[in-house]
């Protein structure tokens, strides 16, 4: 694979897909999204933060296009193909009869590949998550960040032109979640990927994005965007920088202006 050679500014990006006037209704009446319109760019890295139920992994689920939208559409630029899309769930959902390489083969083998045609492509994977030594293992073997890394191995594999992240660091304690957040940015730093990102972390989503799309409940709608003004690679230094600390109360405060739209309170 040959990445680009750098990520051009925001407001410099080609686009990569739009979203426009989206609504998805559930059993005719449970209003999930309304009106949802968002641009994604080439090498954005987005978080889409928000409430429980605003519909953030709905969002998700409808730029997969595992789900249609009730109205309004999704256009890739130069159409989606196959392949073009990786998915990291919040569980590894891992099989665990398998080995670590057997299930990143999965996309590739849903498609009809060997594993022996594809070989290459999964160590290179398996490389990208620093986990090239445990190609021959079982999922019961690792840790629960190794497995998500698995998880990651398995999105990249196809090499996808943009990667949807439903909360995958959640349910990780928070030191293996800081070292994956600093995994994660090396990896776009390495590959240069479009990443849809969603938490329900202020400091998360402030650490790893460049633009962080906040999203009100009832019905599920983009409320605002603050944009990340600090630069890449971002280190812990930057985690414990002042600068860091004020885009976190911007991105707050932004969370609190969407919720506060229907009086819901939220805990510091
Ligand atoms: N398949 C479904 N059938 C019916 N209602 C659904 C379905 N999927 C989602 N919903 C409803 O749509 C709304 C948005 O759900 P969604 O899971 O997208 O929110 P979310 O922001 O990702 O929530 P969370 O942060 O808790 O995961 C909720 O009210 C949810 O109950």
């Amino acid at each position: 694979m040959t990445p680009p050679l750098t990520i051009p500014p925001l407001g410099q990006r080609d686009r990569l897909l739009d979203m426009s006037h989206v609504d998805k209704v559930f059993n005719g009446d449970v209003v999930a999204l309304k009106d949802m319109t968002l641009t994604v760019n080439q090498g954005d890295f987005i978080s889409l933060l928000g409430p429980s139920g605003c519909g953030k992994s709905t969002a998700l689920r409808l730029i997969s296009g595992l789900m249609r939208p009730t109205s309004g559409q999704i256009l890739w630029e130069g159409g989606m193909r196959k392949g073009d899309l990786g998915v990291v769930f919040q569980e590894p959902t891992l099989m665990p009869w398998a080995t670590v390489e057997q299930n990143v083969w999965l996309p590739h083998r849903l498609r009809g590949k060997s594993l022996s045609d594809v070989r290459d492509e999964i160590t290179w994977a398996l490389k990208m998550v620093g986990l090239e030594k445990f190609q021959r293992s079982y999922p019961r073997e690792l840790s629960g960040g190794m497995k998500m890394r698995v998880s990651i191995a398995r999105a990249l594999v196809t090499e996808p032109r943009l990667i949807l992240m439903d909360e995958p660091f959640a349910a990780l304690d928070e030191i293996t979640r800081h070292k994956l957040n600093n995994d994660l940015l090396e990896l776009r730093d390495k590959l240069k990927c479009t990443v849809i990102f969603v938490t329900h972390s202020v400091f998360e989503s402030v650490f790893l994005s460049d633009r962080i799309v906040v999203m009100a409940a009832r019905p599920g709608r983009v409320s605002s965007e603050v944009t990340v003004e600090a630069p890449y690679p971002r280190t812990e230094a930057f985690r414990t920088s002042a600068h860091y600390a004020d885009l976190c109360r911007r991105a707050s405060e932004a969370l609190h202006g969407a919720m506060n739209q229907h009086g819901e309170r939220i805990s510091a």
